[in-house]
């Protein structure tokens, strides 16, 4: 990869390659804009079977932040950790050597817990920086608020592309049954849609199946079923050529970051089979605006105000798409540049008076 063409390219401020010798951490933090403020981003920890891969990883989640906190209105910059790893190898020293790198950028980057990463490692990142947060259990954690915000993610898209105005009776296939996928089930669940599930774990598939009479289908599975929503919730790059062509759902709604492999090709693809697409950047702030209001000093009300607008926001890109002929991605990446450049028109008139 071309370093800093691809950096010019996507805006990247700012890529630490993170070593420790004692504990063989191997961690890349991109920093992509702090221009609203602190950049945010969870940290994840994934056995990338390249370096290139996980560089890679770490440049598109991390302006996915910057994007996710603008179409979210929150003013917060966007940036996103990897840590390379198998999970079977963490140590606590992993991640205290981890912390102390975060705590040597004082707050231009703050983290937390995503995928492969429990509390308990987070607690040891704790112990070496301040600069983490999704940890109180005053607001409940990320994962029950993001997958509120992907309900209403669901609700918008069936409205739209659909003309439903109830979820009753839908079928919606999930993918990955973690923090989010399971919190989710259980909300469709409650709202009488028909679930079809997977999961690579067997115990999490039995667990929902157990809990809410979903049909548990295999991983490859679960692409072609004759669903109304696909919702992925497990791993990025899923929206593919080879699983595009598979799809029968007319929506796909999920909470997973980087959903699309190739954002240009693939959203035109997902358009052309007339697959009404839900930006993964805006359908899955949730978890953001819940640890955002963390940091600042959680109130409800706020918080529920903010994930409320995932509903409309989602509809105004769905129009606005419609009216210029783009894809919904296009339309959501237009959003979220047009708010950057106002909020930060704000900002600097705000310095300047
Ligand atoms: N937790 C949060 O608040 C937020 C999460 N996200 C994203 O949502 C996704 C899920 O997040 P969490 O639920 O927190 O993660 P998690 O790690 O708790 O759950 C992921 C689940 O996917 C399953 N899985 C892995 N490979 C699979 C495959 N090939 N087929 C089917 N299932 C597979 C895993 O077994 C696991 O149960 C991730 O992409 C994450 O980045 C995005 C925004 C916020
Ligand atoms: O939406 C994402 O991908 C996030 O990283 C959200 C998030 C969950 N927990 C956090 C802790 C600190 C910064 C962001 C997050």
């Amino acid at each position: 990869m071309k370093l800093f063409e691809t950096t010019k390219e996507m805006g990247h401020e700012q890529v630490l390659f993170c070593h420790d010798k004692e504990s063989n951490l191997k961690a890349i933090i991109a920093i992509h804009d702090t221009g609203l403020g602190s950049a945010m981003g969870a940290t994840r920890l994934w056995p990338y079977v390249t370096e290139e891969d996980a560089l890679r990883d770490a440049l598109r989640l991390s302006r996915g932040m910057t994007y996710k906190a603008a179409c979210a209105n929150i003013p917060v910059g966007g940036g996103k950790a990897v840590i390379i790893a198998n999970p079977e190898n963490k140590t606590d020293e992993l991640f205290r050597a981890y912390g102390r790198f975060v705590e040597s950028l004082n707050g231009r980057f703050i983290t937390g817990q995503d995928v492969n990463l429990s509390p308990e490692d987070v607690r040891q990142i704790s112990k070496e920086t301040n600069h983490v947060v999704g940890t109180s259990e005053k607001s409940g954690g990320p994962a029950p608020i993001t997958s509120i915000g992907v309900l209403l993610g669901i609700k918008a898209a069936t409205e739209f592309r659909l003309q439903r105005n109830e979820l009753a009776g839908l079928k919606v296939a999930v993918q990955g049954l973690g923090n989010v996928g399971k919190n989710l089930c259980q909300r469709l669940h409650e709202h009488d849609v028909k679930l079809f599930v997977t999961d690579v774990s067997k115990e999490k598939t039995e667990e929902i199946k157990r809990l809410y009479g979903a049909t548990v289908v295999e991983p490859n599975e679960i692409y072609s079923l004759d669903v109304d929503v696909f919702a992925p919730c497990a791993l990025g790059g899923i929206l593919n050529s080879s699983t595009i062509p598979q799809l029968k759902a007319l929506i796909v709604a999920g909470a997973a970051n980087n959903q699309l492999e190739n954002e240009h090709i693939h959203s035109k693809l997902l358009e052309s089979k007339g697959i009404l697409y839900c930006p993964d950047y805006v359908i899955n702030a949730g978890g953001l605006i819940n640890v955002y209001n963390e940091m600042i000093g959680y109130e409800e009300e706020k918080a529920l105000s903010q994930l409320n607008n995932i509903y409309s926001t989602l509809l105004e890109i769905f129009e606005s798409a419609e009216k210029e002929g783009y894809t919904t991605y296009e339309a959501s990446k237009v959003l979220a540049e047009k708010r950057i450049l106002k909020a930060k028109h704000i900002k600097l008139m705000q310095q300047t008076n």
